[in-house]
């Protein structure tokens, strides 16, 4: 595509995700899926852009007050990757020029919003948390995630999916945390890789494995993955439970469990049901009703923990619909709760950074049910073989887990561990 073109086509696609009406992965989806003619190239091109804005959208904000022409394409301009004299080709003198003079703005020119690109709401809710470590947590979430991947205990041992890896031609190393996780070095497709095909990997972040060693599901037992989405952590609890027993994946998006289905025919486990409910209280949970061992709340949340994959959160994210998640996560994990056997474990996880949505939540379970106990996470976090538990960990005995991206190198992740009194 002619470079003129290619940045034309970047404005337009730049204005239909900043409409914030849907997710950004989304939109440039359904704009590739209408523009098939589109190369791998123009592909890598138009997402960098977009996906450059959305971290830096504050900078490139702030520098784009100045020239001329759309917002849209200025901001297409400022964020274009590659070669400087293929962008130059499509550009007129005057916006070279003004180019030239935004490539030679200095770091210490600019103020700490254009550093951190974070709205402040945020930016108060971090400082709050990490102090001093705020700029690092900034720099780490404005960076891209790694590509994680967790070996399935059913197919396959991590040494030896590491060699099958190499001998592919891809480099990974075994993660420092997670004993079934690898992460590969740059971004390679999986889809035809011989591994991934026969099941024996699956791509999940580091963190969201813990959250399945947290529930240590065990064969022949009654589980349940309230939450379960598209399966990443049903896949890791099902091969957990060497696929016996009956595992339960809740979801209240048919469309979500769908995608579950060619990822269960790859992994092998035939112990797993997936259920579309219509919301929490749905009549197929009460019938459930005290005769689960175990369950995992992964609740919808804020996803403020993933800004280095899904950086429109950000921005999509207000106080408002904070306050809105805390809500729905209490009801939720409420209804889960009374799913449990005496004696059975319930997990309440979220990839949310923000107090409101994990240790408050929890406060509030455990101000109305005197009959779970709370089980510190980083006991279970040794038993389960994982490295340095306690840097993992914050509160009293290591109550949580609190991953965070820059001291982690994972997603930001949250889990709090009870046990139904018997
Ligand atoms: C954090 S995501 C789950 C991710 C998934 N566990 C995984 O590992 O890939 C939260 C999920 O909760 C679902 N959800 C939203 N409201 C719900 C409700 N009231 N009951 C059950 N699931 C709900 C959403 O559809 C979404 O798939």
């Amino acid at each position: 595509m002619h470079p003129k073109a290619l940045l034309d086509e970047s404005a337009s696609l730049i204005e239909q995700v900043f409409k914030f009406e849907h997710p950004a992965d989304a939109v440039v989806a359904r704009h590739f899926r209408e523009n098939r003619s589109l190369g791998p190239r123009e592909r890598a091109t138009l997402s960098d852009t977009v996906y450059t804005i959305l971290r830096e959208r504050l900078r490139l904000e702030w520098l784009a007050r100045s020239g001329s022409g759309s917002k849209w394409r200025r901001l297409a301009i400022l964020a274009f990757p590659g070669d400087r004299d293929f962008l130059k080709s499509a550009l007129t003198e005057p916006e070279k020029i003004w180019l030239d003079h935004c490539d030679a703005v200095n770091d210490a020119e600019l103020m700490a919003p254009h550093r951190h690109n974070l709205p402040e709401w945020l930016v108060t809710a971090l400082r709050d948390q990490v102090g001093d470590e705020f700029n690092a947590l900034a720099a780490s979430l404005n960076q891209p995630a790694p590509l994680d991947l967790r070996v399935n205990v059913l197919k396959a041992k991590r040494d030896a999916a590491l060699t099958a890896l190499q001998k592919a031609g891809l480099a990974g190393t075994a993660t420092p945390y997670s004993p079934m996780g690898i992460r590969l070095q740059g971004k390679p497709s999986l889809a035809k890789l011989p591994a991934f095909v026969q099941g024996e990997v699956e791509v999940q972040d580091e963190g969201s494995q813990l959250l399945a060693l947290l529930l240590d599901a065990k064969r022949g037992e009654m589980v349940v993955d309230f939450c379960a989405g598209a399966g990443g952590k049903t896949l890791a609890i099902g091969a957990a439970m060497r696929n016996s027993g009956r595992l339960y994946a809740f979801d209240t998006s048919g469309h979500r469990l769908d995608a579950l289905k060619p990822r269960l025919a790859r992994s092998g486990l035939s112990n797993v049901h997936p259920v579309a409910i219509a919301h929490e209280r749905d009549d197929r949970i009460k019938r459930l009703a005290g005769k689960i061992d175990r369950v995992l709340v992964d609740a919808p949340c804020s996803g403020l923990g993933t800004l280095r994959r899904s950086p429109d959160l950000k921005w999509r994210q207000t106080p408002q619909t904070v306050g809105d998640l805390a809500a729905l996560q209490q009801a939720i994990l409420h209804s889960a709760a009374r799913l449990l056997k005496p004696g059975g474990r319930l997990v309440y996880a979220t990839c949310s950074l923000l107090r409101e949505e994990n240790e408050a939540v929890c406060s509030a379970f455990e101000a109305g049910h005197a009959d779970f106990e709370p089980v510190p996470v980083e006991g279970l976090l040794a038993s389960a073989h994982v490295s340095e538990a306690s840097s993992l960990c914050s509160g009293k005995d290591g109550r949580w887990l609190r991953l965070w991206p820059h001291r982690h190198a994972t997603d930001g992740f949250f889990a709090a561990v009870w046990r139904k009194r018997p």
